[in-house]
């Protein structure tokens, strides 16, 4: 146990067992990096894998320990699975049960840690293990308020029965008090969340699981903040009855000694007009399943005119961006445009300026970076969670556009010219507006106090849990 409350010192001592998949991870790390600013020690479980990806953000290796976790193999799992990265999507409920089987160790783990808290995203069985041993626990959700308050709350129980699909219009309703008309997804959207209620042997539906995770813990956590998303955070609060914690978004810190830029990036951005280049990046995943969607993509930012950088991974079925580009387009884009395959420093590129436009997937950590920079933005999300995140900016907080895509779910080279070019273009009313909004937004977020402000709260929250 900490030393909370037994010698007067406020210092907790705290475990976190993520979802093994690197954007679970790499957020709980994060959040772990400000708690250890603050003095309190933690204990970070995680498989063997991922040891060497994570280790380099942890900023204090002296209160942040990494334990490696032996994630054991389950029939049907690719041998040495032990990362979302080594499991295809349709196999993800397999890496939960493994995750599953690894109970024993972590109820060892906290037996002889006796921590005071114990963060976790889907291990819904760790309150069970926590409790016996004193410590309070904590639900920590690293995406969207809102997509969490459209599919994982009690009220949005559904049932697939007999592996029969429901219809799309019946997943796209949202549950009953559900506090947004604009921040939903049309009926061929809704489509790609029928795994939520999917149920599969030995371990159920992610919904259910999801849901007892939330039912069970002393307190549900949130890497959102209430000027973006209060009413997403109420609305699950009540459907949970239990206390909700912001963190803010807990953006990463700058890495010590990595502070600039690549030179091979900076150079080549150093040659355009300040604000001019339309700067592309997809995430960490690979998103873009389709070899056409993909070159659909390069093709509208070539006609956009305008010099461009994309940071993507290869789309399913080739193991190289270069081999998936359209013919011809590297000698027509040479000199003002390049589809790169590898990793790039996003927030170091979002803040270069000649970088004037942002067109992302919307995945949460983008989402955040993209608000705080003072950058257009243009919205391509991919699947259901992305999808509520570009609502949200789009049609609520209205600081970006999103690409139009046609009945199929297709966009075309077409539609995405527009939208950047509704951001870019000089004059353009939508332009202007996004642009005004936008920097309001980043005013309030990127106020000195803001992120820390949240912090603090959120540390007076856990201490208060904590001695409750
Ligand atoms: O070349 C790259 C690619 C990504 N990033 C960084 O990687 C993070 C990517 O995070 P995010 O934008 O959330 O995208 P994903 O990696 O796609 O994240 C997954 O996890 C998110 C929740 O954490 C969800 O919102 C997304 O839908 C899901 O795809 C961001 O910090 C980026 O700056 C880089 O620095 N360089």
């Amino acid at each position: 146990m900490g030393d909370f409350g037994s010698d007067g010192s406020s210092s907790m001592s705290v475990v976190m067992y993520p979802w093994l998949a690197f954007g679970h991870m790499t957020a709980f790390l994060h959040l772990s990096n400000k708690l250890a600013e603050k003095g309190h020690e933690i204990v970070f479980l995680l498989p063997k894998k991922a040891l060497d990806q994570v280790k380099p953000l942890n900023l204090y290796p002296n209160l942040i320990t990494f334990h490696t976790i032996s994630i054991p193999h389950v029939k049907g799992l690719p041998p040495g699975a032990e990362t979302n990265s080594d499991v295809p999507f349709f196999l993800t409920h397999l890496l939960a049960v493994a995750m599953n089987q690894t109970r024993p160790e972590v109820e060892t783990i906290l037996r002889t840690n006796k921590p005071d808290l114990v963060f976790y995203d889907s291990a819904d069985w760790i309150p069970e293990i926590a409790r016996p041993v004193g410590a309070k626990t904590v639900c920590y959700n690293t995406v969207s308020a809102a997509s969490i308050a459209l599919t994982l709350v009690p009220a949005a129980e559904r049932e697939i029965i007999d592996g029969k699909e429901m219809s799309a219009e019946e997943l796209a309703k949202p549950p009953l008090g559900y506090p947004s008309s604009k921040v939903v997804l049309l009926a061929r959207e809704a489509k790609t969340l029928s795994f939520v209620w999917r149920r599969h042997e030995g371990i159920g539906s992610f919904f259910n699981g999801k849901v007892t995770a939330m039912r069970n813990c002393d307190a549900i956590a949130i890497r959102t903040c209430r000027e973006t998303e209060g009413k997403f955070c109420d609305y699950i609060e009540s459907q949970y009855n239990r206390p909700v914690y912001l963190t803010g978004p807990v953006l990463p810190v700058d890495e010590p000694n990595k502070t600039s830029l690549e030179p091979r990036w900076a150079d080549w951005l150093a040659k355009f007009k300040p604000g001019s280049v339309v700067f592309c990046a997809f995430g960490s995943q690979p998103v873009v399943d389709k070899i056409d969607q993909f070159q659909e993509l390069c093709l509208g930012l070539e006609t956009t005119g305008l010099p461009f950088l994309v940071a993507i991974k290869p789309p399913s079925g080739v193991s190289t961006v270069e081999e998936a580009l359209p013919e011809g387009f590297q000698e027509r884009v040479r000199g003002r445009g390049v589809v790169y395959g590898g990793w790039v420093q996003q927030p170091m590129i979002l803040d270069h300026p000649s970088v004037g436009c942002f067109v992302s997937h919307c995945g949460f950590g983008s989402m955040w970076e993209s608000l705080m920079s003072d950058c257009q933005m243009v919205l391509v999300p991919q699947h259901g969670e992305q999808i509520l995140n570009a609502r949200l900016m789009a049609e609520e907080m209205e600081v970006a556009v999103e690409v139009e895509r046609e009945e199929n779910g297709w966009f075309s080279r077409r539609s995405l010219e527009d939208a950047v070019k509704s951001v870019m273009g000089e004059g353009s009313e939508v332009g202007e507006k996004v642009r005004k909004n936008h920097d309001k937004w980043r005013c309030v977020l990127s106020d000195s106090g803001f992120a820390d402000g949240y912090i603090s709260k959120f540390e007076q929250n856990l201490t208060d849990l904590v001695k409750s």
